[in-house]
């Protein structure tokens, strides 16, 4: 389980986490929703440990690993996909998917199992990540998150820019993800109706701070649209 304390974080002198408290759980899909700028990616590149925290506790499988370096968390079974996909433009699908790989001991392969979840991968296995669509390099930017048998997968906008059926095809692998019950989701969103859809638990933010969270089931009676509404 993935469980963040009372973290505070600044860029500079400005102040952007205030005292946020969430969890996420195996086998649960836990959305983070919240409008432009209130600090979502910066809450999950504090926890990946791509920005620094100034205080708080990030604690994942009963350990403290806030201070502890990015490669480390990646390596304690922790995937990330960034938000606008960082995919390796000039290397191909295939070698994108062994960059998800590379703090392996070597030899490590790329679990077939993923090309069942993102047939269209397969198919692309040679062409550039640059030459594939927006959805397909998202596929391949969850993929290459998968690769090295994460058990929490922390998402970043996955649906930003992306065309509805592979929308769905998204969703529904990170349901089946969670179902299995080996792992947990943190999903951070912007598109209501796909959040909604996925959400065992939900925490939304504004200005930094955590200013509702509940059951996923309760969204629409708590009036959640209206909190993210833009
Ligand atoms: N590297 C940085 N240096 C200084 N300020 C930053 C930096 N990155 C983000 N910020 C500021 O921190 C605040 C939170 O940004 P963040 O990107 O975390 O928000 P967000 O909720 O993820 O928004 P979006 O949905 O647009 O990605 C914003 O005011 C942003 O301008």
């Amino acid at each position: 389980m993935l469980k963040i304390q009372n973290l505070h974080q600044f860029y500079g002198g400005s102040h952007i986490l205030r005292d946020v408290n969430l969890k996420a759980e195996k086998g649960k899909i836990t959305v983070l929703l919240g409008r432009n700028g209130v600090g979502k990616t910066t809450l999950l590149k504090s926890l990946m440990g791509l920005v620094p925290i100034r205080s708080g506790r990030i604690e994942w499988q009963g350990a403290d690993i806030s201070r502890r370096a990015p490669y480390d968390r990646a390596r304690s079974g922790m995937g990330y996909v960034p938000q606008g996909r960082e995919i390796f433009s000039r290397l191909s699908v295939e070698d994108n998917l062994r960059m998800g790989l590379a703090y392996k001991p070597g030899g490590a392969r790329i679990p077939g199992e993923l090309f069942e979840l993102f047939p269209v991968l397969k198919t692309m296995l040679h062409r550039r990540g640059g030459d594939l669509s927006g959805g397909q390099q998202q596929q391949l930017a969850i993929a290459r998150a998968l690769a090295p048998k994460p058990q929490i997968l922390i998402l970043d906008e996955p649906t930003e820019g992306i065309q509805p059926s592979i929308i769905k095809d998204i969703g529904r692998v990170i349901r089946m993800l969670a179902n299995r019950g080996d792992m947990a989701i943190l999903l951070c969103e912007q598109y209501y109706d796909f959040a909604e859809e996925l959400a065992d638990h939900y925490v939304v933010m504004e200005r930094g701070e955590v200013i509702a969270s509940g059951p996923g089931h309760e969204m629409q009676s708590q009036g959640v649209r209206q909190l993210v509404a833009i």
